[in-house]
């Protein structure tokens, strides 16, 4: 058990009638970093807020470091940190004055506090400029200072509610550096997330919320193993060509699944990296000349839409799920 931060078993939360999380059950092993992947409003901040306690659940159970979130919600407490999705800092306070207060709120020795600070805004980047006011931070440095500072009480798990929200891309990669360095000195990191990259990037585990309630849970890869397999894609200068490529293809036995859309043909196959250049020598000696081809593997999105029909993405129309709309319809047409 105590291989074991997080222990959670059913844990339901309802709001007037409405059940926002539906009997979640999972757990995160210690020195691990473990995400919860859903679309927005499938229950990751109020999982979060009862495994922090500051939700009450309204049925299940929740253990944290060891403790009941509900008999015991001081303990866990003592044993966490948190980042929540909205800055808590005190803006007209410098980053050590920030540190500083919050530790000395939670009841720390005020001398452990002050040797502290310097270490933990090392590890966020910040040291030097721990003397300068929050105002002239980014929101990229606030949020890695809201990590130093939930660092503050070395707790067992850290909870980081949408750590990179609102970010611009290079502040999110600092905090991805920054999660990484907790993942290497053995923090526990407990994060939710609505984006599957970070997710991918980040989690050795992920629990894919969806309504409240988990439909999928794994390591990264053990999720995109369920997808099946990556898909080639080979532009061709014309339908002829493609059909042409497509039936030596099949003659040959070459990928699990070969379609054509158009000028595109698709190839279904467990290594596309290893059937790539075996296709291209194909066309080669058939004498069909390639305009483009490309591979793509499986996404934590694929997984999602496979279990839900719906798809994780922000924006749609990129161009994998262009081609991929194109070959369904080819298919279907067939
Ligand atoms: N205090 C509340 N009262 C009523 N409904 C709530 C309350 N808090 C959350 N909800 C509802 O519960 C559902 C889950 O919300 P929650 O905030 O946990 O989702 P989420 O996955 O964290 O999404 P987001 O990232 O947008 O916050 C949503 O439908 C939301 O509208």
């Amino acid at each position: 058990m105590d291989d074991y931060v997080i222990i959670t078993e059913g844990l339901r939360k309802s709001y007037n009638g409405f059940e926002a999380v539906r009997g979640v059950s999972f757990r995160v092993r210690r020195g691990t970093v473990y995400g919860l992947l859903g679309p927005n409003g499938a229950g990751k901040t109020t999982t979060i807020g009862m495994l922090t306690t500051i939700i009450k659940p309204s049925g299940g159970r929740a253990l944290v470091a060891g403790f009941d979130v509900t008999r015991d919600p001081q303990r866990v407490r003592e044993h966490i940190g948190v980042v929540f999705q909205e800055p808590t800092v005190d803006r007209d306070l410098t980053a050590w004055q920030n540190m500083l207060t919050h530790g000395l709120i939670h009841g720390l020795p005020r001398r452990l506090v002050e040797q502290r600070i310097p270490e933990l805004l090392d590890l966020v980047g910040l040291r030097e400029h721990a003397h300068r006011p929050l105002k002239s931070y980014s929101g990229g440095m606030i949020r890695r200072l809201e990590i130093a500072r939930a660092l503050l009480n070395e707790p067992d798990v850290v909870f980081l509610d949408e750590p990179t929200i609102g970010l611009d891309p290079q502040a999110r990669m600092k905090v991805w550096e920054v999660i990484d360095k907790l993942r290497r000195s053995g923090v526990t990191v407990f994060l939710t997330t609505h984006y599957m990259d970070e997710a991918e990037r980040l989690c050795d585990r992920i629990a894919i919320i969806d309504h409240g309630r988990i439909i999928a849970e794994g390591s990264p890869e053990e999720l995109k193993s369920m997808v099946g397999g990556d898909t080639v894609y080979v532009k061709l200068p014309g339908r002829d060509a493609a059909e042409k490529l497509a039936s030596l293809l099949r003659e040959r036995g070459l990928g699990e699944d070969v379609s054509v859309a158009g000028d595109m043909v698709a190839v279904v196959a467990r290594d596309a990296p290893r059937l790539m250049p075996r296709i291209l020598s194909l066309a080669q000696e058939a004498g069909i000349r390639v305009l483009e081809a490309r591979y793509t593997r499986p996404s934590l999105n694929d997984v999602f839409v496979k279990l839900t029909g719906r798809s994780l993405r922000d924006e749609e129309g990129d161009w994998r799920d262009f081609l991929r709309l194109h070959i369904h319809a080819g298919r279907r047409a067939r």
